[in-house]
């Protein structure tokens, strides 16, 4: 029976120091639960010059990942180095070194995730990545354990704490998008390319990671419709005000008899949706189930300790299975065959603003694009345009499908500029 349970720590940035933090001042807590003394014995940094955390034995500092990985003495890996090609080649490394693995990767576990988590399988090794979507969120367990015996069939998600945290400071204290992105960098939220972020490729890797698991098929991220925050004018997130909607940065999956659909995208959410009243770094996962019904996992999705704990509640999970002698028990293969559904099964209420010249017969051309294509309009809205001469035109459409949405803006061209255009979701408060 073991005593004790070794870590090797790869990384002590943000969320690896948050790591070593609560390991190492938990220590009676894990005990406790675990019966066993959990130790972090290996510690990968960059460089030896730079100052360590003072509660970790200055020995376990190296800058050889691979002393780490060849160090049989080690139970379990904890990746929270970030990036790609080396941190998937030291999770390889460690499950075919029959270590279980812990990480915070959403890069390589949506990139390379199925994959790793058949060698998982193969090697009878646990591959757990909770902290991997929405940091502090026990999304992966919810969606692993708590809802297993459900049907999902739709999920709508915050996902990232940099561009909410951005929006939220934009529309509540008016400040500029560059201050705002400057100071979630600062607190840690960023990523170490902050583009991953603002352009939505941090999101689209978690909506791959949470769709592959909700709806048991194996989702790529070339599946995902992704947007970014360069999509969004000034202006808009006003005008999402007047219309009784909040601007979000949101992923969102849905499963029917057509297929899947993943998008990562600004969109215009009603304010009366849960998710509009998540604000600043939070983050929230809105799912819905045949059985549950309407659900919503709420917390913060970024930052060193909330992050941590969603690494450290893996590494309990992976030392109770090393105790019971039962790793690598979950079966990870996907059930159902990959479906992607085409932009004309996609259906969604639509916001578009346009620029027009301000003269006779402008609207009629307009809605006569919208009849063309069978888009029913629920609304339309003229507005001053800056420039003499020209207005601004807002519709709002009932449902339609994408392929229709894309159909009118593509006919548009010749009589209006496309300012900006969002999918709609939610019913706005009258
Ligand atoms: N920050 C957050 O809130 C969250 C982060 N994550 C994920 O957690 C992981 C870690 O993120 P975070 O802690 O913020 O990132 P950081 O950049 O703060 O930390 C990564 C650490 O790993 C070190 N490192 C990277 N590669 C090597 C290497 N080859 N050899 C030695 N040291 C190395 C870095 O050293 P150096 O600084 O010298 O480059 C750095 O200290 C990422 O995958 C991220 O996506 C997930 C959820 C939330
Ligand atoms: N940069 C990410 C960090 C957590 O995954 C975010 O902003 O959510
Ligand atoms: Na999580």
């Amino acid at each position: 029976m073991k005593n004790e349970i070794s870590i090797g720590l790869l990384g002590l940035g943000t969320v690896g120091s948050g790591v070593a933090k609560i390991l190492q001042q938990h220590q009676q807590d894990l005990h406790h639960k675990l019966g066993v003394q959990v130790s972090i014995k290996k510690v990968l940094v960059r460089n030896n010059n730079k100052e360590r955390l003072s509660i970790l034995d200055p020995n376990v500092f190296t800058t050889d990942i691979d002393e780490i990985l060849n160090d049989s003495s080690l139970d379990i890996i904890v990746e929270v180095m970030g990036g790609m090609g080396e941190a998937k080649r030291a999770i390889e490394e460690a499950l075919k070194a029959g270590k279980q693995v812990v990480t915070a990767n959403k890069d390589v576990m949506a990139e390379y995730g199925h994959d790793l988590l058949k060698l998982a399988d193969e090697q009878k090794c646990d591959l757990f990545y909770e902290a991997s979507v929405a940091g502090g969120i026990p999304i992966i367990r919810t969606l692993e354990d708590g809802l297993a015996s459900d049907r999902i069939s739709s999920l709508m998600g915050i996902v990232n704490g940099t561009t909410n945290f951005i929006l939220t400071k934009m529309k509540k204290e008016n400040m500029s998008y560059e201050k705002a992105l400057a100071e979630a960098t600062k607190l840690g939220y960023a990523e170490a390319d902050p583009s991953a972020d603002v352009d939505g490729l941090d999101a689209a890797r978690k909506m791959v990671i949470l769709s592959s698991l909700a709806f048991s098929t194996e989702v790529h991220i070339d599946d995902v419709l992704v947007r970014g925050m360069s999509e969004i004018q000034d202006g808009d997130l006003e005008m999402a005000n007047n219309f009784g909607y909040t601007m979000k940065m949101v992923g969102s999956s849905k499963k029917d008899e057509d297929g899947i659909e993943v998008a990562v995208e600004p969109i215009f959410l009603a304010n009366s949706h849960p998710l509009a009243s998540v604000n600043n770094e939070f983050n929230a996962v809105y799912i819905y189930g045949d059985a549950v019904g309407e659900t919503m996992l709420y917390g913060p999705g970024a930052g060193s300790l909330p992050t941590a704990t969603s690494v450290v509640s893996d590494i309990i999970a992976a030392c109770r299975n090393l105790l019971l002698e039962v790793n690598g028990k979950r079966v990870h293969s996907a059930q159902h065959e990959r479906v992607i559904k085409p932009e004309s099964s996609r259906f969604a209420k639509y916001f578009h603003r346009l620029l027009v010249k301000d003269e006779v017969g402008v609207l009629s051309k307009l809605t006569a694009i919208y009849s063309k294509h069978g888009a029913s309009l629920q609304s339309v809205m003229q507005h001053p345009a800056a420039q003499e001469g020209q207005a601004e035109l807002v519709f709002l459409t009932h449902q339609i499908s994408r392929q229709q949405h894309l159909d009118v803006l593509n006919d548009l061209a010749g009589t209006a500029s496309v300012i900006s255009h969002y999918r709609i979701e939610g019913e706005e408060t009258a």
